[in-house]
């Protein structure tokens, strides 16, 4: 075997981290190796833990920073060389140095002042490698411009903790975001978004949740219930001012529940939607039904899911009475032209990262002009034409959702948006179109918060 000789210091690489380049100190007189991160968090179920932590791989860069994630092999208490004991976090990774790659065993420990941000120690060699103890760099130099390249190279997937913001644990979609999670290696956490609590300063805001503060996660999936749509805004709003991804923002979903607000919205971006018009005062009944045409038209209470509060008045008579009975429940609704080409169906697109990954047809029960499952109706897959599917693109865009259920009718002169979903259901797309809708999901995460190409600067000279 060739002899692998190291200089008092190298620069190494550990790709299972995310790290392409680490500037190290070989010192055997230590015994373990041990790596300078902060902000460390175990986290994961008891079988399988984990361990995330964050580094600066440059000492001259405060701002380069990286999160990693790695299996949590054991905690051990660790002797430092000012005769410190610190129990530490042990993970073992490989180690690339040069043309060779090795495991080794790497202690956490965070003391960011250190010059080096990794300490080689002699349990990390093997029996034929050579330390020459006035020499440096023995084996290839790196830079840390490998940081501001990596990310266009090959991403580096590192293990993401994630939480389910969702009141139903068991659920169809819930078990699928979970298990789709499961199988891209990361953890997910299911928090009952009614059971947050929160404080609220400029600085340091904080989730908590069971008489402890949850901790970062790399990004949340609101599935908030209609019922707990304020609350539940509030709850992701927190998260967002701290700084973590959200899958839904808190104003797509403020927005898309409030089908006045919606309508709006996806008017200002030219979107093609029923004719809809609302009024409240019962003197403006009358105007209300000529202004979308005349019966037969449609009257949705505006807090509406399910089909529940959806009503096709065949004729001026019927609305008129309808739009009283609202009334005088003081419920607030709108007025809809009735697509009746669109059948008893319509057309529901999936979209995820701005694009329609399934489709499906909902067919309403053979009386009811309302498609909805939820009332009896069935679903099948269907090919959808290019409109469709740009207007779908849009609208998700428009309410600033990145997963997003837009539901459109088939409509003469083009497709018209009726309502854009901010947690669309699983259950019925995936049956229906055969795929793995809840890995795009989890896909789309992982790419959303892997590490940003950090800025380019003119190179310096790292020696
Ligand atoms: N203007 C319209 N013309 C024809 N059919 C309509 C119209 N508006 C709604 N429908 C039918 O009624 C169904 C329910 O309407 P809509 O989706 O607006 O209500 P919803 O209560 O929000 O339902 P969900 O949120 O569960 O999908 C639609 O899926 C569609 O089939
Ligand atoms: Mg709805
Ligand atoms: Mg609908």
């Amino acid at each position: 075997m060739t002899q692998f000789t190291l200089g008092w210091e190298e620069w190494l690489a550990l790709p299972d981290l995310g790290l392409p380049a680490i500037r190290a100190k070989v010192d055997t007189g230590a015994k373990t190796s041990a790596l300078h991160a902060f902000a460390i968090e175990p986290f994961g179920p008891a079988e399988k833990p984990m361990v995330r932590f964050a580094i600066h791989p440059d000492p001259q860069d405060p701002g380069l920073e990286i999160i990693c994630s790695a299996p949590l092999k054991d905690r051990r208490e660790v002797t430092s060389s000012n005769g410190e004991t610190e129990l530490r976090f042990v993970i073992e990774t490989t180690l690339s140095m040069g043309e060779r790659s090795w495991p080794i065993e790497v202690t956490l420990t965070d003391r960011g002042g250190m010059a080096y941000r990794m300490l080689l120690g002699r349990t990390a060699l093997d029996e034929e490698m050579i330390v020459a103890p006035s020499l440096k760099y023995q084996q290839p130099q790196l830079s840390f411009d490998a940081y501001r390249a990596a990310p266009r190279l090959k991403q580096h997937r590192r293990a993401l903790r994630l939480a389910i913001l969702s009141r139903e644990p068991g659920n169809y979609s819930t078990r699928r975001l979970i298990e789709a999670a499961e199988a891209g290696g990361h953890t997910m956490e299911v928090i009952d978004t009614s059971r947050c609590y929160m404080n609220i300063r400029a600085v340091g805001g904080e989730v908590h949740y069971d008489g402890r503060r949850l901790p970062h996660y790399d990004a949340v999936i609101p599935r908030i219930g209609a019922s707990v749509t304020s609350y539940g805004t509030a709850v992701v709003r927190q998260f967002e001012s701290l700084g973590t991804y959200c899958l839904s923002g808190s104003e797509g979903i403020t927005v898309s529940r409030d089908k006045l607000h919606a309508h709006q919205v996806l008017a200002r971006h030219r979107i093609g939607m029923p004719t809809t018009a609302f009024a409240r005062s019962p003197k403006d009944s009358g105007n209300v039904i000529s202004l979308v045409g005349g019966a037969p038209l449609v009257l949705k209470l505006l807090e509406s899911t399910q089909g529940k509060g959806v009503v096709l008045a065949e004729t001026k008579k019927a609305a008129e009475s309808v739009i009283s009975a609202f009334q005088g429940l003081k419920a607030d609704f709108l007025v809809q032209s009735f697509v009746k080409e669109a059948a008893g169906e319509d057309i529901r697109c999936f979209v995820v990262g701005g694009k329609v990954v399934a489709a499906m047809r909902r067919k309403g029960k053979p009386d009811d002009f309302r498609s909805n499952l939820h009332q009896g109706g069935t679903a099948e897959p269907v090919r959808i034409s290019k409109a469709e599917r740009e207007v779908a693109v849009r609208a998700a865009r428009a309410m600033k959702l990145d997963v997003a259920g837009v539901d459109l009718l088939r409509g003469e002169d083009g497709p018209k948006v009726l309502e854009v979903n901010s947690s669309p259901g699983l259950e019925g797309i995936e049956k229906t179109s055969g795929k793995d809708i809840a890995a795009m999901v989890i896909q789309h995460i992982e790419a959303k918060v892997a590490p940003k190409p950090p800025r380019t600067r003119p190179r310096r000279s790292t020696a």
